[in-house]
């Protein structure tokens, strides 16, 4: 069997994203998704005091075979220790922690790293410097006593699957940063490890380089089908390459979700302004947890405008979806009230802040009469403190934040 199948072995394919959101709201639907109870990375109430602090506090995911998930969150969120966890680093205070069915840690039995058939690619690659890229992918083979033809086909293989294998002989100091970390890639592979654990593998790397990265570790896990258990704090990175996201806030998991998911219906105030663009809105007459649009959307901002209704819920807006019209072409009637910017038509006044040239468009920022900033795209340049009219064709309604 070689590294590929080896790799593939106890995988089997994801639904795509598609359906998977289909069937499921945000949050805990998403988070029962994977579990089978026996296949794959079944985490159970994962807590971890350092001290009197909580680095992890009750988390519970399942990660499928083969899946690609991402544990995103801000600097001292928990992501490396939940990394570190799994990898036999640290032993759980409480909660449970299983591979396939087998036992890894529950507080009082961690099986040791060496023997949970993980590998760990580190942000600083961790390569011998004496060492050949062949001698440094094969180093964990001799150490298991493989020899021979077998440690010759191992080492090629896995230099084969990150692309490497020309550059077996040279040291990784002549390397570039990106071909260092598909070597400490390839050696973390060399063993079929059943997880690949990678903690911020990209942090070292520039802007382009971590591109073209990207697209190395998405090509590896189309190919491979590895299990990637992937630590970032770059929203970007992990909605590009993962199949699900694990949000991460003080220690908690607070939302498990697919990218589009995440972007579409974001748990809260707090998620919604941790991922992409988007303005967070209170508005009256509408329900947590739902999209909202069309007359719906229109009765809720237009009783928005008139200062009705008490009881509001937070609504994130993508820029993508608001619409704008400069006020002088504004069809009489459509913004009413005494002025443009109090609005109660179906649209609604706004002033414009700033508009930021990013190349294909403008960013625009608005403020709207009770002060809401709200932020929207436009082909054309609009000049501070112009008046626009603003009709926002869709929103997601969030819960509160935890
Ligand atoms: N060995 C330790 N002893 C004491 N506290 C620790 C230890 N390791 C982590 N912590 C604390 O636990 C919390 C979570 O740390 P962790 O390194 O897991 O966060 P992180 O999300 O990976 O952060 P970053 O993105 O900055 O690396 C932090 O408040 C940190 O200070």
């Amino acid at each position: 069997m070689n590294l590929l199948s080896t790799l593939r072995r106890s995988a089997y394919p994801l639904a795509p994203a598609e359906a998977r959101d289909s069937v499921l709201p945000a949050g805990d639907a998403d988070i029962r998704e994977a579990s089978d109870g026996h296949r794959g990375l079944n985490i159970v109430g994962a807590t971890k005091h350092f001290g009197s602090q909580a680095a992890l506090n009750d988390v519970s995911l399942d990660i499928a075979p083969g899946e690609f998930v991402a544990l995103l969150g801000p600097s001292g969120c928990g992501k490396t220790t939940m990394l570190r966890t799994l990898a036999g680093f640290e032993t759980l205070s409480a909660g449970r922690i299983t591979l396939n069915g087998r036992h890894l840690d529950d507080g009082s039995r961690p099986l040791p790293p060496e023997e949970r058939h993980m590998g760990m690619v580190f942000q600083a690659y961790a390569l011998w410097p004496h060492m050949s890229v062949a001698d440094n992918v094969g180093y964990a083979l001799k150490l298991q006593g493989i020899r021979g033809q077998e440690y010759q086909r191992r080492v090629g293989e896995a230099l084969a699957l990150v692309e490497l294998a020309t550059y077996a002989s040279r040291r990784p100091q002549d390397l570039s940063g990106g071909q260092r970390q598909r070597v400490a890639l390839a050696r973390c592979l060399v063993t079929s490890p059943e997880v690949v654990l990678l903690d911020e593998p990209l942090a070292n790397l520039d802007r382009h380089l971590r591109a073209a990265m990207e697209d190395s570790f998405r090509d590896f896990h189309r190919r491979t089908r590895a299990t990637l258990v992937y630590v970032t704090h770059d929203q970007g990175e992990a909605m590009s390459l993962a199949d699900r996201i694990a949000v991460m806030k003080d220690g908690r998991l607070i939302q498990l979700a697919t990218p589009e998911t995440l972007y579409r219906q974001p748990r809260s105030p707090w998620v919604a302004g941790f991922i992409g663009q988007g303005s967070v809105m209170e508005l009256p007459g509408l329900t947590p947890s739902t999209a909202v649009s069309g007359e719906c959307l229109n009765a809720s901002l237009r009783a928005w405008g008139k200062g009705q209704g008490t009881e509001t819920t937070s609504v994130v807006v993508r820029p993508e979806h608001v619409h704008l019209t400069p006020i002088d072409t504004v069809p009489r009637g459509a913004v009413s009230g005494s002025h443009p910017d109090s609005g109660s038509g179906s649209q609604v006044g706004a002033r414009v802040v700033s508009s930021i040239f990013r190349g294909e468009r403008y960013e625009v920022h608005l403020r709207l009469a009770d002060g809401t900033q709200l932020q929207a795209y436009s082909p054309t340049h609009l000049a501070a403190e112009s008046a626009v009219g603003v009709a926002i064709q869709r929103a997601w309604c969030l819960e509160p934040d935890a």
